[in-house]
């Protein structure tokens, strides 16, 4: 499998691909129409900010399984297009996030001290000590907007410089604020009390434009401003007023609406302007962190199908993988024989995880189950990302409920489907620590292996059926490796499971159907 690496990545990640027998690509600094035409034929991208995967490149891709971000920001992923192509989107949260936040209080102690313009001056042959008188940041208070991974940093090394720091973010709560030792204040408040103002939320729909002449205008006069987040949460054209009239008094930016900005840019003819060329994740630790993780997330997937910090894909702890592994098995066997068994399209699909896997991650055995549903159908096109959009697109309800009881099993996968024409139910369990097991479908009790070539088989309960059809089976060449058979005494017929070692059609299956006190005969692939 090959790997392409469209920006500049750690040595240390690509040995990683490269041990892992995977075929590694570099190629930086494409054009879109160079993207396009590298990315047709990769099975991994290894990107981080510089690398645009807009839809029209991400359709060019005829075999991308997964973009692995070595960083934490996706705003340069349409990651619509890629649930669409169910291409699994990750990245690597964290593993920045140190430079991330000691860049941004390197930039608010450079705006105080006037550090690049007194660097630009003594090289320029000037000693200007009166022109760059600076101030403390001791005592100062510092707003924090979003206090997320970084946000939390900046406020703990900024509560190091002994400064009062100031947080808004709606989504943390009393508790995490007061842990962090910050107050935690709505946005007005934020703006109009704080000496230095730093944004730290990821770009969004919601966030994009966010800083903009409004709240500039509700800060304290001579504030200082600082963003290390991402381009275009802030109005570029309205912090370059503030900036001129003295309502902010410095600002400081690692990061642009348009990266790299024009040759031009307004802002950078002001004195009280600084700027760094998005340099927070740039240091030796965090490259290191980012590509060696975003390296083997990728290894795991193409390798192992083990999906880790996967934004469009629940991902499962390293440790519940090989608890719930058999699980996602079972579930997509289930899916699969549901559709099988389904008489007409699939309209609503009920799903009741019972016992011990009321506990579980679930979503990626729903998941699992979605595919299963799928793939009979529509073959690879369907995976564990797009299985969600096409059960919705096609209009199939999906619910799930939990109990922690489960009947005469310590964990019970009910898998409940409505086709057009009918319903079926199919109960599942594992068996051991990882033996998957079909106990009920229906009202028939049976103990099956889902797996391989398989005959379901309706008869009436009379003797020497299952005689004949092995019979006709022998005479065909067909061997069975395993049969199952669960009863329904009430209506005096039997369900047979029969596991084959060739798939069973054509003439003989037809002969089967014939057969004295067979109802109907249907072939399984699991
Ligand atoms: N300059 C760099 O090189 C660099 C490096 C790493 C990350 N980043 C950027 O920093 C961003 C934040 O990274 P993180 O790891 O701290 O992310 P995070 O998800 O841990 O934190 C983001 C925080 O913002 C909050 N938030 C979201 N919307 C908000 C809103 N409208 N108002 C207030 N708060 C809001 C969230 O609740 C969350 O706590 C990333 O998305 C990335 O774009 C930049
Ligand atoms: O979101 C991130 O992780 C940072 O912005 C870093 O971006 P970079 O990997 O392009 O330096």
């Amino acid at each position: 499998m090959k790997v392409l690496i469209s920006d500049h990545i750690a040595e240390e990640g690509k040995e990683i691909l490269k041990a892992a027998g995977l075929e590694v690509v570099e190629k930086v600094g494409l054009s879109p129409e160079d993207l396009k035409e590298a990315i047709a034929d990769v099975d991994a991208i290894l990107i981080r900010s510089g690398t645009k995967l807009t839809a029209e490149v991400i359709a060019a891709a005829t075999r991308l399984k997964v973009i692995a971000r070595a960083g934490t920001g996706l705003d340069n992923v349409d990651i619509d297009a890629a649930n669409k192509r169910g291409i699994v989107v990750m990245n690597v949260p964290g593993g920045n996030t140190v430079s991330a936040a000691e860049h941004t209080i390197s930039m608010m102690l450079a705006l105080s001290r006037n550090i690049p313009q007194a660097t630009a001056s003594m090289k320029a042959g000037k000693w200007e000590k009166k022109k760059f008188l600076g101030r403390e940041v001791a005592g100062k208070t510092l707003g924090i907007i979003g206090v997320g991974r970084i946000g939390s940093i900046v406020a703990d090394r900024a509560r190091g410089l002994k400064m009062k720091v100031l947080a808004y973010d709606p989504y943390i709560t009393q508790e995490t604020a007061e842990k962090l030792g910050v107050e935690l204040v709505d946005l007005d408040s934020l703006l109009a009390r704080s000496d230095y103002i730093s944004v730290h939320v990821p770009l969004t729909k919601e966030t994009k434009g966010f800083i903009n002449r409004e709240l500039f205008a509700k800060m304290k006069d001579g504030v200082m401003f600082i963003n290390c987040a991402r381009g275009g949460i802030v109005n570029e054209e309205d912090l370059y007023q503030a900036l001129v009239s003295g309502k902010v008094a410095g600002a400081a930016l690692d990061v642009f609406e348009v990266e790299p900005p024009p040759k031009d840019h307004p802002l950078f003819g002001l004195e009280n302007f600084i700027c760094t060329p998005h340099l927070g994740a740039s240091t030796r630790e965090a490259q290191k962190n980012v590509a060696t993780a975003a390296a083997s997330q990728i290894v795991d997937y193409l390798l192992h199908g083990v999906v880790r910090n996967a934004v469009n894909v629940p991902s499962v702890s390293a440790d519940q993988l090989p608890r719930i592994q058999p699980f996602i098995t079972l579930g997509e066997k289930i899916g699969a024989l549901h559709t099988q068994l389904a008489d007409g399209p699939i309209e609503a699909v009920s799903i009741t995880y019972q016992g011990e896997m009321a506990d579980m991650e679930t979503g990626p055995i729903t998941l699992a189950i979605l595919k299963g549903i799928l793939s009979p159908v529509m073959g690879d096109e369907v995976n564990y990302v797009n299985a969600p959009i096409i059960a919705r697109d096609r209009g199939i309800k999906v619910t799930e409920s939990k109990t922690a009881t489960a009947e005469d099993f310590t964990n019970l996968l009910i898998v409940r489907v409505r086709y057009r024409g009918g319903e079926n139910e199919i109960s599942g369990t594992i068996f051991g620590k990882k033996e998957p097991r079909i106990v009920r479908i229906n009202d028939f009790r049976l103990d099956a292996i889902p797996e391989g070539h398989m005959l379901f088989i309706y008869n009436e309960d009379r003797p020497g059926v299952i005689g004949k059809i092995g019979i006709t089976l022998g005479e065909a060449g067909i061997n069975i490796s395993r049969m199952h058979v669960g009863q329904e005494p009430a209506q005096k017929s039997n369900i047979i499971l029969l596991t084959t070692d060739k798939s069973v059609n054509g003439e003989v299956l037809e002969r089967l159907k014939k057969l004295p006190h067979v109802l109907s005969a249907r072939p399984l692939e699991l």
